[in-house]
């Protein structure tokens, strides 16, 4: 039997495919909740065409019979359905947990609209409970692990990933965040790092399944 957590991620993603229509170009996101919304596409029959965000997430699409397109051979993106590991009210979150955060930033970015679906546990007040993953080149690890202890995190390799860029992943504790923007920068400016798994200002709309029920943020006014 499904959890309530499972439940409510299953939710969120049906809530998140209801937006899609046929001939929408749809970046698919990866993880729990991004599968539940694969199959929800699946069982909807829509005639749309996905950009994976991860190899994991491509061979599922496949195998559901959903046509894949490469990125760069798309005009654009019109919508991306992803998870997240925390998100703010101000839908700022991170993002990582499943290692693909490289791939889910460059789709999401490219995307008219970046919708994400979780469950109730991961909404917070402030980002920062969830370990910040940082991608980075396995020459520079070693540097970036030091210079991310200049700043005062706590961090450790994430043990057997490699990302599907052949990088890894170093997860870093900075405890509650003040502001998400500053430190995604402060990260990116470190020689090695290719990409932090903080999405400041990127998301457009959240679907958080609570307890049986879809809560949407940015809030409805009434809701
Ligand atoms: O960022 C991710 C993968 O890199 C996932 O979206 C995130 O970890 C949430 O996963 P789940 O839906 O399984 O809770």
């Amino acid at each position: 039997m499904a959890s309530q957590q499972e439940n409510d991620k299953q939710l969120a993603a049906q809530a998140a495919v209801a937006l899609l229509a046929d001939g929408m170009t749809v970046g698919l996101g990866t993880g729990s909740t991004a599968t539940a919304a694969l199959h929800a596409i699946a069982a909807r029959k829509l005639s749309i065409t996905g950009v994976p965000t991860s190899r994991q997430t491509a061979e599922l699409a496949m195998a559901l019979g959903i046509p894949l397109a490469d990125i760069n051979e798309v005009p654009h993106i019109d919508i991306t359905l992803d998870g997240a590991d925390e998100f703010t009210v101000s839908l700022d979150l991170i993002k990582g947990g499943g290692g693909a955060l490289l791939h889910e930033k460059i789709v999401a970015v490219r995307s008219r609209q970046l919708v994400i679906m979780t469950d109730a546990s991961k909404l917070v007040e402030r980002l920062g409970k969830f370990r910040v993953p940082v991608e980075v080149i396995p020459f520079a690890v070693r540097y970036v692990q030091e210079q991310i202890a200049g700043m005062g995190a706590a961090c450790t390799v994430r043990p057997d990933v490699v990302t599907d860029e052949g990088n890894l992943i170093v997860d870093a504790d900075f405890g509650l965040v003040e502001s998400p923007s500053a430190l995604g920068a402060r990260l990116k400016s470190i020689t090695g790092v290719v990409e932090h798994g903080i999405f400041a200002g990127i998301a457009t709309l959240v679907f958080m399944g609570d307890n049986g029920t879809v809560r949407r943020f940015p809030q409805v006014s009434g809701s």
